[in-house]
């Protein structure tokens, strides 16, 4: 059987971590979770400490200061795939997430049984069957607008290019090299997606439902979307050659032809 581990990364969710923690333990009862706390000053580190004190399955991993979402994965990522973990999922702590939603989210990862499965498996709300509650328009416009914008300037062939809602096995982390992300957030997920195309793995959108927080704050700011636009434009540009190398023009000759 698949060793799973659901790494949730947390920052001041003291009023979502108990619940999102039973939360997943109900809905996929073999996987493991793994909260990364950055020292929340609300004290969100130690009610995980109390969950993993009466839960075996459930890790705390510290952090010392706040460094934002891509920080926190990468390190979460670091602790699973020295723990030997097979398949490794993100998720949001807000509940926004629906982590009964994990079993069809797994049900498309590539395992022994499944061979044809998918390498990375994207929660998506832009695909039939995915969408988004109590959105407001200026969510909807910044999701949809940096998906399509990713999509055309990295020629990514995914909806829902930056959800934070995913499923990876061990080897297609490792082969994208996610300890090699820079970003943060919003562009932490952009920039896992584009390496994952990149290195020819195999990605599946499954839909999901993206439920907005109830209780709690979002930590994205302006300054996240700033970096994404940024930084996307930037690998668009740095990747055109590569592109235009894999689709050579229909009317170029082979170099066989010419010579
Ligand atoms: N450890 C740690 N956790 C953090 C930090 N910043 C945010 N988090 C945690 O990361 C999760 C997502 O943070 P939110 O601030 O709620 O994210 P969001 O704005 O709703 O963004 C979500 O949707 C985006 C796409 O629309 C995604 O790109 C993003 O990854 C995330 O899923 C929450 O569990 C939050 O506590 C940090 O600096 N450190």
């Amino acid at each position: 059987m698949l060793r799973t581990l659901v790494i949730i990364p947390t920052y001041d969710e003291r009023e979502n971590v108990g619940s999102i923690v039973g939360r997943v333990r109900a809905s996929v009862p073999d996987a493991d979770v793994l909260v990364v706390d950055d020292n929340s000053p609300d004290g969100t580190g130690e009610l995980a400490d109390a969950l993993a004190a009466t839960d075996a399955s459930v890790h705390v991993l510290h952090r010392t200061g706040k460094e934002g979402l891509g920080a926190a994965y990468r390190a979460g990522m670091q602790w699973a795939l020295d723990a030997g973990y097979d398949v490794i999922v993100e998720m949001d702590a807000d509940g926004s997430h629906q982590p009964e939603q994990l079993p069809r989210l797994l049900g498309a990862v590539r395992s022994p049984d499944s061979p044809a499965g998918a390498d990375v498996v994207l929660g998506s709300r832009w695909v039939d069957g995915g969408g988004v509650v109590n959105w407001p328009a200026r969510r909807r416009l910044i999701s949809r607008g940096g998906s399509a914008y990713s999509r055309v300037a990295l020629g990514l062939p995914v909806r829902d290019v930056t959800g934070g809602y995913r499923a990876f096995t061990a080897d297609a982390l490792e082969r994208l090299h996610y300890e090699r992300t820079e970003s943060q957030g919003y562009c932490f997920q952009i920039d896992m997606t584009r390496r994952a195309h990149d290195v020819g793995l195999r990605i599946v959108e499954v839909p999901i439902t993206f439920v907005e927080r109830e209780r709690g704050a979002s930590k994205m700011g302006g300054g996240i979307v700033v970096e994404a636009m940024l930084r996307v434009t930037l690998w668009g540009l740095a990747g055109l050659p590569r592109r235009f190398r894999r689709h050579p023009s229909p009317v170029e000759p082979e170099p066989a032809a010419r010579a």
